[in-house]
């Protein structure tokens, strides 16, 4: 087999050649030959078995196994990112934006809402207005991977849009409950949708160098848009029907989603999937300026086959091909307890419904403009989650889950402990405050919550989306949607339980139970969550093959990032090669 390889090479100190793939380094000895990498060895045996093949330099092939973004290596290194990139990314992240906004706007607007519905909201009303979203969005989440097979990605998006417009129409006019309730019902299938789709859209169309900070600019869109929310909602607290301008505004951001989108094509990789070969060479040359017909050819050919790769006629047995490849394989297991677990842990450590409610917690506590505290509790989510941006590769995802839980945990114990002395009870409609107004525990709760949303924003708020690296490509797709169901299947229950346990097991025993979790989920993270920064997706699998093998995935991690901290030192020299295997 000949392969065309336009790609940079370069030296090591011991000479040996090197491609480089902006931050990754593939050795261009043995990496090909995976399926003789023995996955029962440790890293180091894996590594020198690497060594060993090493030996035979000219038999050799960068070879991606699973990932068809891998083989980007070929074109996209010593290329600018591309403006078409930038602006599909862009778009696409909108719905990370509806995301945030909707799941972000419902707190301000539960508490003006007042009697607008035709009644006074019980604490079961709003819960059941806050869940109905994730409900939506936990059923169109599970369809949507699917669909995005069948009839693109670019048309899931565009549903999306549909659904978002409904919904919020359906909302601004409500004047009864279950209008308001049907509204966000259908406004969450949007966001099941978009919850999907944008990262899998994004990650198809960047270049690999960029794929996981790519992922986190749409966590960005989306604590943006629960900040924007809040900041919108604190502004029309006191207008006379402004929860129905604040529902009316997420019109705007939706619109221009789908404007845009009638102009913008789907991902090569679905055209791809559609035997629609000179669309997808078409969206990859607009991708990558200075790559050649040929390469584009060859990527095209790359992405056939490895389409080819899924087995399956029909959808449906392609689909349970998937999820019996998923489920039966060791390394797949390990990724979907990894993938299911971090979604699971993001939501059942209570962020979610600290940010539906915590309007109505402030207000218990003596807040009279609980709104404008709830902007500082989403803006801090908002500045961390940038923190994690600048930190997610370099310091590593396992380090920074292991700073932000126990974090997280020291900060539910303070709150619980505060709630303790404060005194409330939640009784039928009302929260009962044995001392109330303002006081020195109410400050105690606000600061520590926001810690709270500072170690969750660092960590567990934006780690689990980087979940399709755990995934090999052909049980990606159904992986990605388990673990994104998993997440709306959490926010559903938590989001759902949370004021019925306030006043069931008082607040001071909601979030010492919420403390508990995370605790136990600090636990987990120790001992299930590898180092994954850096290492290339081969090497995941061959990690997660015999064990979660934490040690040697921290060496092998630390070992890329010193090799990338060699590279900068030396001399980059394009070059075109061909290479056999
Ligand atoms: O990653 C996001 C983010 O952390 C949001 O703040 C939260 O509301 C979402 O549920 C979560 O998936």
């Amino acid at each position: 087999m000949v392969r065309g390889e336009s790609t940079s090479s370069l030296q090591d100190s011991a000479g040996n050649s090197m491609l480089v793939d902006g931050e990754d380094i593939h050795h261009k000895r043995g990496l090909q030959k995976d399926s003789k990498i023995d996955g029962s060895a440790s890293v180091a045996r894996f590594e020198e078995e690497i060594d060993d093949k090493g030996e035979d330099k000219d038999n050799v092939l960068i070879k991606p196994v699973n990932d068809e973004d891998d083989t980007s290596v070929m074109i996209t290194f010593n290329q600018g990112i591309s403006p078409f990139i930038i602006v599909l990314t862009f778009v696409a992240s909108i719905s990370g934006f509806m995301f945030g906004y909707d799941t972000g706007y419902i707190s301000s607007a539960l508490i003006s809402i007042g009697t607008d519905l035709g009644r006074e909201l019980t604490y079961g009303d709003k819960e059941i207005l806050t869940a109905a979203t994730s409900l939506g969005a936990l059923i169109a989440g599970l369809l949507a991977g699917i669909a995005a097979d069948l009839y693109g990605r670019k048309t899931c998006i565009l549903l999306s849009n549909v659904m978002f417009c409904i919904g919020a129409i359906l909302q601004t006019a409500a004047f009864s409950f279950w209008q308001m309730a049907a509204g966000r019902l259908v406004m969450g299938f949007g966001v099941g949708i978009g919850s999907l789709i944008s990262p899998l859209f994004i990650s198809e169309i960047a270049p690999k160098m960029i794929r996981g900070r790519l992922t986190v600019i749409n966590s960005l869109w989306l604590t943006g848009g629960q900040l924007i929310a809040y900041g919108c909602g604190a502004g029309l607290n006191h207008v006379h029907n402004g929860w129905r301008i604040l529902v009316g505004l997420s019109l705007i951001p939706t619109v221009v989603q789908f404007t845009c989108f009638l102009f913008l094509p789907d991902t090569p990789r679905y055209y791809v999937m559609k035997g629609n070969l000179d669309k997808a060479s078409e969206v990859l040359r607009k991708s990558y300026r200075n790559a050649s017909d040929e390469l584009i050819a060859q990527k095209v050919k790359e992405l056939m086959e490895l389409n080819n790769s899924i087995p399956g006629k029909t959808v449906t047995r392609k689909v349970w091909n998937m999820l019996r490849e998923l489920h039966t394989k060791p390394a797949n297991l390990r990724a979907l307890i990894i993938g299911c677990g971090l979604q699971g842990i993001q939501q059942f450590t209570g962020w979610n419904s600290l940010m539906y409610f915590s309007g109505t917690i402030f207000e218990t506590v003596g807040f009279s403009n609980s709104s404008a505290v709830s902007i500082v509790v989403s803006g801090t989510n908002f500045l961390f989650t940038l923190v994690a941006f600048f930190s997610i590769d370099k310091i590593g995802r396992r380090t920074i889950l292991l700073i932000g839980l126990p974090g997280m945990t020291m900060a539910l114990v303070v709150c619980s402990i505060a709630f303790h002395f404060i005194g409330i009870k939640f009784v039928g409609n009302s929260a009962e405050v044995t001392h109330s107004g303002f006081s020195s525990w109410g400050i105690v709760i606000i600061v520590f919550i926001i810690l709270f949303a500072a170690f969750y924003a660092l960590g567990i708020g934006t780690v689990p989306w980087q979940q399709s690296e755990l995934f090999p490509q052909n049980v990606r797709g159904v992986g990605t949607s388990l673990a994104t169901a998993t997440n709306w299947a959490g926010c559903l229950v938590i989001s759902s339980t949370f004021l019925t346990m306030l006043q069931n097991i008082t607040p001071s025993g909601t979030f010492a139970f919420f403390a508990a979790l995370a605790c136990i989920s600090t636990v987990f993270c120790y001992f299930c969550y590898p180092e994954l920064s850096g290492l290339e997706l081969e090497e995941i699998q061959t990690i997660l093959k015999d064990g979660f093998n934490i040690k040697e995935s921290q060496m092998l991690a630390k070992k890329r990032k010193q090799q990338v901290a060699t590279m900068s030192n030396l001399k980059f020299e394009p070059t075109h090669e061909i290479v056999e295997a």
